[in-house]
């Protein structure tokens, strides 16, 4: 039994996923599902479902969460999770980042090119 008690130290990171990729996966061939961030591979698992293969279908390739908790599953439930755990949903915060950080050099430079181009217009007018 060891290792076990461990759970809530899960290790953090992990490969990420966008909620895009997990989107793709399903179907009965491959389902996953976000569940509190985290994305689950639960494929194997659809048809030993104790709730029925439906309803995790139904969630397949989206996030879970509330259903999940909806149900109230047991701890037992939440245990059998770590099994099928393959990674965390990519931080909508990083892409977000990604984005900043190259729109806002782009509008500067756009800025200055149009104010450059005004200024010359003007020097060739008068
Ligand atoms: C990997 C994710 C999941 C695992 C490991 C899991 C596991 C279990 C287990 C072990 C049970 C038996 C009762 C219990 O121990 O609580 C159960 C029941 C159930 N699950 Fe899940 N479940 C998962 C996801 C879901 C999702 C996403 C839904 C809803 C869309 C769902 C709906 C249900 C329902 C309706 C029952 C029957 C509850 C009852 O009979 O009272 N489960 N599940």
């Amino acid at each position: 039994m060891e290792g076990r008690g461990s759970e809530a130290q899960q290790p953090p990171g992990g490969p990420f996923f966008t909620r895009g990729e997990v989107a793709k996966r399903n179907s009965c061939k491959e389902a996953w599902l976000v569940i509190r961030e985290r994305v689950y591979d639960v494929t194997r698992f659809v048809e030993e479902h104790p709730g029925g293969e439906e309803v995790l279908l139904e969630q397949a390739g989206a996030d879970a969460t509330e259903s999940f908790e909806d149900v109230g599953h047991s701890t037992d439930a939440q245990e059998m999770l770590k099994q099928y755990f393959i990674g965390e949903v990519h931080p909508v915060r990083r892409s977000h980042v990604f984005w900043t950080t190259w729109l806002i050099p782009l509008f500067g430079a756009l800025v200055i090119g149009l104010m450059y181009r005004c200024y010359m217009m003007d020097g060739k007018s008068s």
